[in-house]
């Protein structure tokens, strides 16, 4: 290929900077860019430029979400239910499963985040597969399971409360190590792993054991009470823990006896976490809010009770998860633990002022406008409609949410 003493020029200046465009090469040859145009155009036909460069940006901090994914079934009778008969009422179909609503909320906030969790081959798994990549959670790594895709099937009364619930959870139950080690490359690139409790005791073993090997720091959400309790002898220093976020029953299971509703029991317990490895447990606590006691760098605990934000309830599905989401979004800005639970506590009641399990409006512009409304003495979360009252963690222990007020920071 024989090049003219200008083109031969050009070629030099793009070894050195492959991003400079007409106008620039012009300014450095004392040429027009027209003319710089016509030499470029001649140099591809040459062979001499295979192509024009494109810097792409690093790919953003990214949270990896490993848990359970479902269709969740919620029935809402318009009536006082009669057992034992057919009751007047609606449904709704949502997916849910609280990995997946994780991931959802997290994504939603503006975090880079993919899901790996197991779904059937069927078409539940597929409005899930559509419904939370459209929410813009990356499902490259979703898990085909030759069990039929999860299914929680609520019954609310009409009051919005939780009856009873069912939870088919098969294909999450079967999930396996090996189905797990085909996402080594996607873990090990992770800025963060978060873990919920559906996830069975061998994966999610493996799952911390090589989250500590590649120095991936690790949220868990414990789920139910009987789906805390193998916690009890999986966790320890050698699987550290960035967060746990139990709520008062789950950390009871955890510990091994009943923890009280006082503060200085429930940081008794956490202390015994943190022994066991984890940084920040975060207790959550229903319409009381919540309870964070994080380890310092000198291993001193500093507990700090946060009052939920005051709200006219309408359904608390998704409460715990939307709050798991947000805490981590938070913490990937570069939050304080403080803060993020502060950032994740408002996503909570957002929530629960609202009908959804995972709001579809919820951005961080929001949950910091609410939380300088909030600061200003404003009460109710945009988004708030019907009292109703609140239903159950995971159809594990009944709560009612009867007061819109925390309670006093004396009677706990
Ligand atoms: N009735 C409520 N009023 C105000 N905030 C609530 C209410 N229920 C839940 N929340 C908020 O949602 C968070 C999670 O709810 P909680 O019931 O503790 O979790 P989970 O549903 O996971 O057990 C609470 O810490 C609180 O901030
Ligand atoms: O054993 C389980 N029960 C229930 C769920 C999910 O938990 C969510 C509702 O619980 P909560 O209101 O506590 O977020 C639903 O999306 C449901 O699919 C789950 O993942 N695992």
């Amino acid at each position: 290929m024989t090049l003219t003493e200008r083109e031969r020029e050009i070629v030099d200046l793009l070894r050195a900077e492959p991003l400079l465009d007409a106008a620039a090469i012009a300014d450095r040859t004392g040429s027009t860019k027209a003319a710089v145009s016509v030499h470029l155009s001649n140099l591809t036909k040459k062979g001499a430029i295979l192509g024009r460069g494109y810097v792409v940006r690093p790919e953003a901090q990214s949270v990896v979400v490993v848990g359970g994914a479902n269709m969740d079934i919620k029935a809402h009778s318009t009536h006082a239910i009669e057992l034992r008969t057919s009751n007047p009422g609606a449904a709704l179909s949502t997916p849910g499963g609280v990995g997946r609503n994780i991931a959802e909320n997290l994504a939603r906030l503006g975090s880079p985040t993919h899901l790996v969790a197991p779904v059937g081959r069927d078409a539940f798994g597929e409005e899930i597969i559509a419904a939370t990549r459209a929410a813009g959670v990356v499902v490259d790594h979703m898990i085909a399971s030759d069990d039929a895709t999860g299914t929680y099937l609520a019954v609310l009364d009409a009051t919005g409360e939780l009856v009873v619930a069912v939870s088919n959870m098969r294909a999450t139950d079967r999930l396996t190590v090996r189905e797990l080690m085909r996402c080594r490359d996607l873990l090990s690139r992770a800025d963060l792993l978060v873990l919920d409790g559906n996830i069975p005791e061998a994966p999610a073993a493996w799952l911390l054991d090589f989250a500590a090997a590649v120095n991936v720091p690790v949220v868990m959400d414990p789920v139910s009470v009987a789906k805390a309790r193998p916690l009890a002898h999986m966790l320890s220093p050698q699987r550290p823990l960035l967060a746990l976020t139990p709520n008062l029953d789950e950390l009871s299971a955890i510990v091994g006896e009943p923890v009280p509703q006082a503060r200085a029991d429930i940081a008794r317990a956490a202390r015994r976490l943190h022994e066991l490895g984890v940084q920040n447990v975060w207790v959550r606590r229903g319409v009381r809010g919540s309870l964070l006691s994080s380890l310092d760098d000198a291993g001193r605990a500093t507990v700090v009770t946060l009052d939920a934000p005051p709200v006219t309830p309408v359904d608390v599905t998704g409460a715990g998860d939307s709050m798991t989401g947000a805490f981590v979004h938070a913490l990937m800005r570069g939050d304080s633990p403080v803060d993020a639970a502060r950032f994740g506590q408002m996503a909570a009641a957002l929530t629960v002022a609202s009908p959804e399990t995972v709001r579809p409006d919820l951005t961080p512009r929001l949950v910091d406008a609410e939380l300088r409304r909030s600061l200003r003495g404003a009460t109710t979360p945009r988004g708030a409609t019907t009292p109703r009252g609140a239903t159950t963690r995971r159809g594990t222990t009944t709560r009612r949410a009867t007061s819109t007020r925390p309670q006093s920071k004396e009677n706990r």
